[in-house]
């Protein structure tokens, strides 16, 4: 059994995929309390692999991103071996302190703070930005580094920061900007 907050249908709103119609499926609880954290994730109903490929498949899009709350509490290879076998690409929004599945198609980490990571794959790498020394976060093997402004708040100083270490792009929360889950 899983214990999932919420699952619904939206475009994924940061990163690279963004724009793309996706499937969240959001796990319960988290190992952080980071103090920027803007999801409410700590309720849940318990669920079984094919209950959430069933609630999955309600919606015509290909892709799934497991969220959280962090979902490598939960995760496992039989679930992303379910979602594919219903045809559906899988992605993980993760913090990078847990082991995962190697199975995942997708793997954003969005490492934290005075944490260490344990994720051995990722593609691209989505760091909160509020001023941090975030260099460290470039010696993560990945394909893309995106720098995301808290909350569409601080949008002006990630800029800045961006033109200044080009190696980085900007990450804006669409969603939030558009209004839509
Ligand atoms: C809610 S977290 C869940 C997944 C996982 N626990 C993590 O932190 O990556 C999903 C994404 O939202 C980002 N995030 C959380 N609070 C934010 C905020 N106030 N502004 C911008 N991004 C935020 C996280 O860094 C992460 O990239
Ligand atoms: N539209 C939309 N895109 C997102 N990308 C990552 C999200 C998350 O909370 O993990 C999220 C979210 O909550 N909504
Ligand atoms: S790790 Fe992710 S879900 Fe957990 S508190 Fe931080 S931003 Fe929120
Ligand atoms: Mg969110």
């Amino acid at each position: 059994m899983k214990k999932i907050n919420e699952i619904f249908y939206s475009l994924q709103g940061e990163g690279y995929h963004a724009g793309t119609p996706a499937v969240f499926v959001r796990f319960s609880g988290c190992n952080l309390k980071c103090d920027f954290c803007d999801t409410r994730h700590e309720e849940g109903t318990e669920m079984e692999n094919g209950d959430i490929v069933k609630a999955v498949e309600q919606y015509p899009c290909r892709m799934v991103i497991l969220t959280g709350g962090e979902p490598g509490l939960w995760i496992d290879s039989a679930l992303v071996d379910a979602l594919h076998a219903s045809g559906r690409y899988v992605c993980i929004e993760t913090n990078g302190t847990c082991l995962l599945p190697e199975n995942i198609d997708w793997v954003t980490c969005s490492p934290k703070q005075g944490t260490s990571l344990k994720v051995a794959h990722v593609d691209e790498v989505k760091v909160v930005y509020l001023g941090q020394d975030v260099s460290a976060c470039l010696d993560i093997p990945a394909r893309h580094y995106f720098l995301q402004p808290c909350s569409c708040q601080n949008t002006d100083e990630v800029i800045a920061y961006i033109k200044q270490h080009p190696v980085w792009r900007l990450s804006l929360q669409t969603h939030k900007l558009i209004n839509i889950p």
